[in-house]
């Protein structure tokens, strides 16, 4: 039996998690969850946001489904010792998994393309897929340091940890509509440049793929204004950060958001949203992100893509029905999740 380790994690986690879990029941029964703690949570009752307890329950688990981390901006989490943060828990985790390429697709669904705040014919159609390097750049760098006049971080990558994500992204274009945006600065910075060097090496291998190079400030107009030149977007771990938050915006929603990070062992699964404590135990928060997520730990984890397909179909009719407050309707999370649970 498979066993999945479900990580709630902080402020509105629990909730689209559980949301997440009812779906996953219906069309997986035979599944092994086991609940463990991330983040916020797992320091105030083991007194690490990645404890030990967490790190066993994984060994033999063939994949983790996390909702979110992290505390409001006046938490005292915010002022621990940086590695004891609700944050620092979750990086750990991703590093612990080796969990390089992180896929967040970004997708309008047909018939849902009014929940877009952007006009129809940008919205209408948009498929495409980023695929963010998860392990590397600023938030690994170990010289990173802070003093009270200076502080800094460095972006680095070595070209294999490059390369490693790129096959994901290439791979991804092969199966989709065979084009590939890299996205970097490399009129700036000499980790850009590399990168560039890296991918257009790598193009040899893929020549189906059509590869293209451009700059993350552009790319940051283009995406909202223009999606529709973009099938895979391959990019580093900050800019694909706050590029895919950017992309929300064409279907709607952040809450609509769901990911997959994959190395080669387990997978994680999770929303691309952080733990919105302006709404968290208000039973609003949208669980949709979540639900597909666990979709893709169905399809990409378990090698069960009839169920992922199941999962999202009844997500793109329960969205029509029951939209939540983020995307202008009045449906609460329960409301939602029984809509999607319904549609199944
Ligand atoms: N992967 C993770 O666990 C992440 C954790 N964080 C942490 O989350 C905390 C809050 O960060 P913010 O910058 O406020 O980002 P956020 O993503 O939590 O919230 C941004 C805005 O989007 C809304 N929102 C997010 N998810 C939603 C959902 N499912 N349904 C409806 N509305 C939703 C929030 O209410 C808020 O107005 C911080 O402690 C941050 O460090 C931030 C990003 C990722
Ligand atoms: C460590 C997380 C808070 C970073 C983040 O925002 C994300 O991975 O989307
Ligand atoms: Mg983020």
């Amino acid at each position: 039996m498979p066993k999945v380790i479900v990580l709630p994690g902080d402020g509105i986690g629990p909730e689209v998690v559980g949301a997440a879990l009812e779906v996953l029941r219906e069309v997986a029964p035979d599944l092994t969850l086991e609940e463990c703690r991330l983040g916020g949570c797992a320091y105030e009752a083991e007194g690490d946001p990645f404890p030990a307890s967490t790190q066993a329950a994984l060994a033999d688990a063939d994949a983790a489904l996390l909702g979110t981390v992290g505390g409001a901006p006046d938490s005292p989490w915010n002022t621990l010792p940086r590695p004891l943060r609700p944050e620092s828990g979750l990086l750990r985790l991703r590093q612990h998994l080796g969990v390089y390429a992180n896929l967040r697709p970004v997708q309008v669904m047909p018939g849902l393309e009014h929940l877009s705040p952007l006009r129809p014919e940008i919205a209408a159609g948009v498929d495409l897929l980023i695929v963010r390097e998860l392990l590397g750049g600023a938030y690994f760098d170990p010289r990173r340091e802070k003093g009270a006049e200076a502080a800094f971080n460095t972006i680095g990558y070595a070209a294999d940890e490059i390369e490693r994500a790129a096959e994901h992204a290439f791979g991804a274009a092969q199966q989709r509509r065979g084009r590939l945006t890299s996205v970097d600065k490399a009129n700036v910075l000499e980790v850009s440049e590399l990168w560039r060097e890296v991918v257009t090496a790598q193009a040899a291998n893929y020549p189906e793929v059509q590869v293209n190079h451009e700059y993350v400030d552009s790319v940051a107009t283009l995406l909202v204004t223009r999606p529709e030149r973009y099938d895979v977007i391959l990019t580093e771990n900050l800019f694909g950060d706050i590029l895919s938050d950017l992309a929300a915006v064409l279907p709607g929603s952040l809450g609509l958001m769901p990911s997959a990070s994959l190395g080669e062992g387990a997978g994680l699964y999770e929303p691309i949203h952080g733990s919105a404590p302006d709404i968290a135990g208000q039973g609003v928060a949208n669980p949709a992100g979540t639900i597909l997520s666990a979709a893709m730990l169905l399809r990409f984890s378990l090698g069960r893509s009839a169920e992922a397909e199941r999962v999202e179909a009844a997500v793109r009719a329960a969205l029509a029905q029951a939209p939540t407050r983020d995307l202008g309707g009045t449906a609460s999370t329960a409301e939602l999740t029984a809509a999607v649970v319904r549609a199944l």
